[in-house]
């Protein structure tokens, strides 16, 4: 019989994302966001037929996905190239190319925040005349007046949810990722969501399941964020739905069944839950992946999800009863099963001050193993390594590289305290979870002193360079991928909407300049002598490109080894086909060259 190889790394790198879906209300037809030709657009199905075609060509990233409920058009949001200056457009119900409809200056963003029941009014939020804390606002499509509604305050505030009379608006003021205020705004009257908007908690995901009823998910005096009520006839606050040990981090409601699904974040992977309004009654559900990102329920009361496990890109689901799912994507690795890919193992060690980290780790197939091991820190550095298909994590699998990815403190998923510990502290307790993770390598003799690579993208980049400055002897080359590089200059780089959050989320420069000093990167020039490979988008507005450019510029002038790749036309990620496989190849090629 014909004898095939065994799946190569090219392989890998022709998988496909699917970053975003949405349903029409009588869910014949399905609009996903996907680079399936290369870039990203819109593609749809018309259910129950599972063939994608093409729907909406632009070529470039998409925010949200809004079908009117009429069927009479389709909305999306766009930037360009990955600067995140989102502009809201206009799709014909029948497909084609989206037409500009809430847009305006190229540097200006316009958040995409609800559409109303009769798809007339959108209201949305714009950095237009208020850059920092954002202006809200709703646009008449009947008579194309633009109304404004709020003006943000304080700090960036987000229109969040909208009461199905639309006479209730609830915002969200954010002072960090760990601080973010909930209010209800009626009329000329304002309402905390939580008793006291003074204490540090969250709230998210805000529901108006009546007029005068809000279901959201807040923190508010826990470690783990649950399900609560606020009632606008008493003003009263309760907490509704607490999952021990698990934060809630995504709730949607199901009109017809009068349930709410609740997805919790336990470590590295999701969890499902139904939760009966009448009955009170909680159920876990069965998921057919290990990481949710985005649910919807339709108005029958079907449920659709779209997620991934480590082994299983992103692919969308259905289930009519919130345990049988049926697939409605085949979104797979080219001709790779995913018993040939390699499932993580979750472990946990102790760090420096006795605080037990978890991490992934990943090892090669023993036939491709090359004895060498790619230590990676997550970016955010306020989100997690988690059970997700990454195509260049089983690339480097392929190639036979172990990867050791840390759960360091302020990682999410471990507890509200457990995030707040990178806050103000970029530089110390995280690097300390990382060196003491790879003492626990060398000691379980998973990995040899000589055979440890260093890769980390944005906080992970920052990470990386913090590391090989403080710690060189360590590692035998570095990537850095869009890190920042020094936080005297990051802080002012931000997008204006980030700023008012900085100061809790990183510091002050002055008050905190020699914190600043002593967690910045590029103090540590001297210590960078391995060689390095740095990796930026030119448009990325969250790192910006002088991030990358400033401490190549510092190395060459050393004659330091350094290599440079710059992408013009992306952002903070690499969102076109093309430009990902040269960062694979280059980054592949770079570890071979210094294997020796
Ligand atoms: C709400 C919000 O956007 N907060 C930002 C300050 C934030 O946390 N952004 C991160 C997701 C982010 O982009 N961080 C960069 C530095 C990264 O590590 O990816």
């Amino acid at each position: 019989m014909i004898q095939f190889p065994k799946p190569t790394v090219e392989q890998f790198f022709r998988t496909y994302a699917i970053s975003n879906f949405t349903v029409s209300s009588d869910e014949q037809r399905l609009i996903f966001s996907t680079n399936l030709n290369g870039k990203m657009n819109l593609w749809a199905m018309d259910l129950p037929d599972t063939f994608p075609y093409l729907f909406a060509h632009y070529d470039e990233s998409i925010s949200f996905i809004k079908i009117d409920p009429e069927n009479r058009y389709v909305l999306a949001g766009y930037d360009k190239d990955g600067d995140e200056n989102h502009q809201i457009y206009a799709i014909p119900n029948e497909g084609g190319l989206p037409q500009p409809l809430i847009t305006g200056d190229e540097l200006e963003k316009y958040f995409f925040s609800h559409l109303s029941e009769d798809g007339k009014r959108i209201y949305y939020m714009t950095s237009e005349e208020n850059p920092s804390f954002l202006n809200a606002r709703v646009r008449n499509l009947e008579d194309n007046s633009d109304t404004l509604l709020n003006v943000g305050e304080a700090s960036p505030t987000q229109l969040s949810a909208v009461s199905d009379d639309e006479e209730a608006f609830v915002y969200l003021r954010s002072y960090a990722n760990t601080y973010v205020t909930g209010f209800v705004k009626v009329g000329e009257e304002t309402h905390s969501l939580t008793p006291d908007p003074d204490k540090v908690h969250v709230v998210f995901d805000p529901v108006f399941i009546d007029e005068k009823t809000i279901y959201f998910v807040t923190d508010y005096e826990s470690e783990y964020s649950y399900v609560a009520k606020f009632d606008l006839d008493t003003k009263e606050f309760s907490s509704v739905v607490t999952v021990e040990k698990e934060s809630v981090d995504t709730l949607k409601w199901d009109k017809e069944n009068k349930a709410f699904y609740l997805v919790t974040e336990k470590g590295v992977a999701d969890v499902l839950y139904r939760y009966h309004l009448k009955t009170h009654k909680l159920e876990q559900l069965k998921t057919p992946i290990d990481v949710i990102g985005k649910v919807q329920v339709t108005k029958s009361g079907s449920l659709y999800l779209l997620g991934t496990s480590a082994t299983v890109p992103s692919n969308i689901f259905k289930s009519t009863d919130g345990n049988e799912w049926k697939q409605l994507t085949n979104n797979g690795v080219l001709g790779v099963s995913t018993g040939d890919m390699v499932e993580p193992e979750v472990v946990s060690y102790k760090s420096f001050d006795g605080m037990e980290i978890e991490a992934l780790l990943c090892k090669p197939k023993p036939e491709n193993d090359n004895g060498h091991t790619i230590f990676w820190p997550h970016g955010g550095p306020q989100a997690s390594e988690r059970k997700t298909f990454r195509a260049m994590f089983q690339s480097f699998l392929n190639r036979g590289y172990t990867i050791f990815a840390p759960n360091f403190r302020g990682s999410t998923g471990y507890g509200s305290s457990f995030v707040k510990l990178v806050e103000q502290d970029w530089g110390e307790g995280p690097r300390l979870d990382c060196l003491a993770a790879i003492e626990w390598l060398f000691n379980n003799n998973i990995t040899e002193r000589e055979k440890l690579f260093l890769v980390g993208g944005s906080y992970g980049g920052y990470m990386a360079l913090l590391l090989h400055g403080r710690h060189p002897e360590y590692f035998k080359a570095v990537v850095d991928i869009f890190g920042p590089s020094d936080l005297f200059t990051f802080v002012n780089s931000v997008p204006p909407h980030w700023k008012p959050i900085m100061d809790r989320w990183l510091g002050d420069p002055e008050r905190d300049k020699e914190r600043f000093i002593k967690d910045s990167p590029v103090t540590y020039l001297d210590g960078m002598t391995k060689p390095m490979l740095v990796i930026q988008g030119a448009k990325d507005p969250r790192v910006v490109k002088e991030e990358s450019d400033q401490i190549v510029a510092k190395l060459e002038e050393k004659g330091r080894d350094v290599e440079y790749l710059v992408l013009e036309d992306e952002g903070h990620g690499f969102s076109k086909k093309e430009n990902e496989i040269k960062v694979y190849n280059l980054m592949l090629e770079f570890l071979e060259k210094h294997q020796g």
